[in-house]
This record gives C-alpha cells, structure tokens and sequence, in this order.
C-alpha cells in the first residue's frame, strides 16, 4: 500500500514515516521544506534503512500535485502539510486560511480524480474550542475556534465530511491530535521547527539548552490549579502509531461514504508548569523560566476522553509525558552537538 505523507518531513510527519514502514506501508513524502529541512530525511534513512521517494512540492500547487498523482498510484493519503501555531495564526490569519484550506482542496480533488480511495486528516483538538467541560469525547459540541488556525481545522473537517458524503468514492479520518512532543526513542528525528519555536517543548529543550535566554509561560492567571494552561501531552511516536491504524481501520471498510473522527491524546491533562516541573525532574536540568502575559488565542484547558480510539481502533498511548520529555532533551543535545 502506496501512501501519499504531506509535510511528511515535519514533526509528526516525520515519525508517522518510520512507523508506515514498521507496518508494512510504502511512504511517498511530499514537502515543500516551509517548516523542516533535509536533515529529517537522512535520519528516516538512518532509522529504516530505506531511501523513501522525496518530493519538495507545495501542496497548493495543483499542476504539481496532478502530475504526482499520474506518476504514483496512491493507495491513500495521510495531510499533515498545514501550518500550525496558533499565535501567529491570530496575527496572519490569511495565510492559515490560504495554506491550511488550498492545499486540502487540491488534495481532495486529487484523490477523487485518481481514485484514492483512502485519505487521514490531520485535525486538532483546538476545534472543540474552549469546552464546557473537560474531558472532551468526539461528541463534545465544536465551540467557536479560538484562533484562525483552530477554524482552518474545523472547516476543513466540514469540508472533508460533505465530501465523503457527496460520494467522492474517498473514505476518510479525522484525527483530532491533542499535544505531540518528544522524540524517536533514537533521537535521529526530533522536533526541529525553522525560527524561534511556538510550541512549548522545543521552546523548553532550545532554552535549556542554551541556545534561547529564557522561556516565557504565557498566562498564570487561568482558572487551573497553578493558573497556567492544561493541555494533553501525547508521545509523537504514540501519535504516529494511531495513523497506521487509522490506514487499518480505513482499509476494513465496505461503505465507500465511511467518515469519521477520533480524539488521539492520552486522557490526561497537565499544566504547563506540571510539564516543566517534570522536564526539570527527569532530565536533571534548570530551566530558566518567567511568567508572561496570556497569548492571544489560546485555550484555558482541555484534555482528551479516549474511550474510542481505545475501543475502535484499539490504539492506546503507551508513554507518558516524563518519557517524552526524556526524549525531546536527548535529542536536543544531540543536535545542540552536532551545530
Ligand atoms: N504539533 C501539534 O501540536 C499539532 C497538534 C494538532 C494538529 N497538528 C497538525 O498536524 C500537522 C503536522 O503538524 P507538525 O507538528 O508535524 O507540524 P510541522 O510544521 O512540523 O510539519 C508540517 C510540515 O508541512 C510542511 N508544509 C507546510 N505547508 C506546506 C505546503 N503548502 N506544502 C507542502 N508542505 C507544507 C512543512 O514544511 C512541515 O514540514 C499539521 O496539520 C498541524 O496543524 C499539529
Ligand atoms: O513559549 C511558550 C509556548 C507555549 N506556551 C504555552 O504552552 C501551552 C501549549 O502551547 P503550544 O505548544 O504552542 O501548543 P498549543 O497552542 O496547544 O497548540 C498546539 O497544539 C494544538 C492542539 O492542542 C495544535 O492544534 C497546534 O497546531 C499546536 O501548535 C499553551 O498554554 C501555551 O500558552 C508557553 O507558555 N510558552
């Protein structure tokens, strides 16, 4: 089985790649390199042993994506090409709508026009916006988003459900991620963001290890125990396994109109200082750290109910927050060496 990996060189892309190939799949990635480098590549290889096709495409270039299509014959796709940050969304809300929206509808006629049959969402919590209550099941009612980016995720969930349901002959999954961090347990792929990171763990790892003065907490006057936020910390490689299943789950399908979302987080919440706390702890380091104003877009709290990614899919994370947190310093002192 043939599958398509937009932003197949970034965070989750990346990981997803090494456990496509441990289960048998055949990964093409396709990346235009906005958010990575090549060095992800080499360390694919390094993992697999194996050379995967590379294509530096954007997947807004339709022409581009057609003839890829021609090419390969895709036995499905998983859309991870996105932009992510959500302060910045609030800022350049144009480009999220541009990026995040063009490429899946370049995407989606693709697939329809080469028939394949099989197509993974990569979705975000961030489209419950801020709940009610806590923790969210796939039938908590999506808020407003809070941000432009969190709306990109909740439209291109609408679009990708009238599509499958319009019979496009395209069966699909909406993986609603909580928060990825860590590392390949190798720490030969790792989270490596071009520019000053906006996610926390590599802004932690990059600042303990010197190469940023100080990490500022955004917000500790949230309604949580410690007033900062609370979010759901997944294992990037826990993350990536729940797309081979899925693939899998996809895959046993006879409906060809089969659409459907899956929370992926662990079922645990914790705050942002619970989090520092414990990269401190395990990894014997001191982080040098300030409380700062609220950032514009954020949500107070949320964390998973993962009832049926356990039961549907029979995925369940299998490592916690202290092991990610292991994993993301070991890999940032092994690229802190090789600079
Ligand atoms: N990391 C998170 O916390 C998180 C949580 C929920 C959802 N997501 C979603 O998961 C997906 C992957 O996130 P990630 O953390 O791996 O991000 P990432 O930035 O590391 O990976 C995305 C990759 O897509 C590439 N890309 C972006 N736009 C592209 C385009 N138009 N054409 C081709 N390539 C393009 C980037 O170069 C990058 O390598 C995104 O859709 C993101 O919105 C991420
Ligand atoms: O320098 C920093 C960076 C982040 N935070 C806080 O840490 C928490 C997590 O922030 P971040 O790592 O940026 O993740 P989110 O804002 O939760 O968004 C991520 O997780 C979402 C799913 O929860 C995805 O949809 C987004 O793409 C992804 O960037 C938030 O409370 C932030 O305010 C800080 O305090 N300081």
């Amino acid at each position: 089985m043939k599958i398509l990996v937009t932003g197949g060189a970034g965070f989750i892309g990346s990981h997803t790649v090494v456990e496509l190939d441990k289960a048998g799949f055949e990964p093409v990635i396709v990346d235009n390199l906005y958010n990575s480098n090549p060095g992800v590549l080499e360390g694919i290889k390094k993992i697999t042993g194996k050379d995967f096709p590379f294509y530096e495409i954007d997947c807004n270039d339709s022409e581009k994506i057609r003839a890829l299509f021609e090419k390969e014959k895709f036995d499905g796709i998983i859309h991870f090409a996105a932009y992510k940050a959500v302060g910045e969304s609030v800022e350049k809300p144009l480009n999220y709508y541009e990026n995040n929206l063009i490429s899946l509808l370049v995407l989606l006629r693709a697939a329809q026009e080469f028939k394949v049959p099989n197509f993974v969402f990569s979705s975000s919590c961030t489209v419950y916006g801020q709940p009610d209550a806590i923790p969210v099941t796939e039938n908590t009612p999506r808020k407003p988003a809070n941000s432009p980016y969190g709306n990109t995720k909740a439209i291109g969930e609408d679009i990708i459900r009238d599509y499958v349901y319009a019979k496009s002959g395209v069966r699909a999954i909406s993986l609603r991620y909580f928060n990825p961090i860590g590392a390949h347990e190798s720490s030969l792929i790792g989270e490596l963001p071009n520019g000053v990171p906006s996610n926390l763990v590599p802004f932690i790892t990059q600042t303990a290890a010197g190469l940023r003065q100080s990490l500022t907490v955004f917000g500790s006057d949230y309604d949580t125990a410690d007033g900062t936020c609370i979010r759901d910390f997944i294992h990037v490689v826990d993350l990536a396994k729940a797309h081979v299943k899925a693939l899998e789950l996809l895959g046993e399908q006879t409906e060809s109109d089969y659409y459907d979302v899956f929370n992926v987080g662990t079922g645990e919440g914790y705050t942002v200082l619970d989090l520092i706390n414990t990269f401190e702890k395990v990894n014997g380091v001191k982080l040098n750290y300030t409380i700062g104003p609220r950032r514009a877009g954020d949500v107070e709290k949320i964390y998973a109910q993962s009832d049926k990614v356990n039961n549907v899919m029979k995925w369940h994370a299998e490592k916690t927050m202290a092991d990610a947190l292991k994993d993301a310093w070991n890999w940032q002192l092994k690229i802190t060496a090789q600079q």
